[in-house]
């Protein structure tokens, strides 16, 4: 296998017609991270939530292909999809918290999940459900495990849906605006968590923020989109280089200076 996921030439469209995403390409290999970075209504979503056959609103791939281990997608069915999502394809979307089912306790949905998708007791899935929540650093694992999702805060929520996705042991994590609702230091857990995986399995990793520097920590690569084209597509540390009046310039002067500062800090 060349590459885990790759987009060739892909264009996708909503029901009437409107061309959300026209001409993208890009492949990853196990181990690599690309960040997919533009302002809002670039297309970001759009293209990450077709990658798993997840479309918004009815939207269809319209030309170009879709592959996963150099196969194309085009002819997955529906029970496939399923495995794959679930199994080897972590996907942690706007409001992941969301997902939870609010009345049912949280070692009963994460329990159900873990044993939905790999092969260990009871037991087994309430313990790596416990370590998986200290690694995002929530408090007290077991009253994390014994609450129900409304007794938590929405932050507490977004760890545990990211917790039960990355329990999945996944080999590539798609991360839509994952730290949105978090504060910046939890936002830095998660992240550093993401590429721990990468260290540890070699997994890929996809993340898609508006926040350029969100996504650079760590990414090897950015794809800058705007108004549904990739505009520029480099190495991260060539992306930061642009000149300032360059588009990827402009979204780096439009974020806060503090945060542009201290990236430049932790990467030179
Ligand atoms: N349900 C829909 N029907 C028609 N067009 C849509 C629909 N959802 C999104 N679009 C259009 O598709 C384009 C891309 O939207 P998309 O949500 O993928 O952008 P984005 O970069 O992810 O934005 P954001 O950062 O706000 O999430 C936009 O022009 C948007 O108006």
């Amino acid at each position: 296998m060349k590459h885990l996921v790759a987009a060739e030439n892909l264009a996708i469209a909503y029901p009437g017609g409107h061309i959300a995403l026209q001409d993208v390409s890009f492949a990853l290999a196990p181990g690599e991270t690309l960040g997919i970075v533009g302002e809002s209504g670039s297309g970001k979503t759009t293209l990450i939530r077709q990658l798993v056959n997840l479309p918004s609103s009815h939207a269809a791939v319209v030309a170009g292909r879709i592959l996963f281990r150099d196969e194309d997608v085009a002819g997955l069915s529906a029970e496939r999809w399923r495995q794959l999502r679930g199994g080897h394809i972590a996907m942690v979307f706007q409001n992941p918290g969301a997902s939870l089912n609010p009345m049912l306790s949280v070692e009963r949905q994460f329990v159900e999940a873990i044993r939905n998708h790999r092969n260990l007791s009871r037991k087994e899935a309430r313990a790596l459900a416990l370590e998986e929540i200290a690694r995002l650093d929530l408090q007290d694992p077991p009253a994390i495990l014994a609450s129900r999702p409304w007794q938590l805060s929405g932050g507490m929520k977004q760890r545990v849906a990211i917790a039960i996705a990355l329990a999945m042991d996944p080999e590539l994590i798609l991360a839509d605006e994952p730290t949105a609702a978090l504060d910046m230091s939890t936002q830095a857990t998660v992240m550093a968590e993401f590429a721990e995986r990468r260290r540890s399995r070699n997994a890929a990793i996809i993340v898609v923020s508006h926040n350029i520097c969100a996504c650079a920590r760590i990414a090897d690569r950015l794809m800058v989109m705007r108004h549904g084209r990739v505009e520029d597509f480099d190495t991260t540390a060539a992306i930061f280089s642009r000149p300032a009046d360059s588009y990827a310039g402009q979204l780096l002067r439009a974020i806060p200076q503090l945060q542009a500062d201290r990236h430049g800090r932790d990467r030179h």
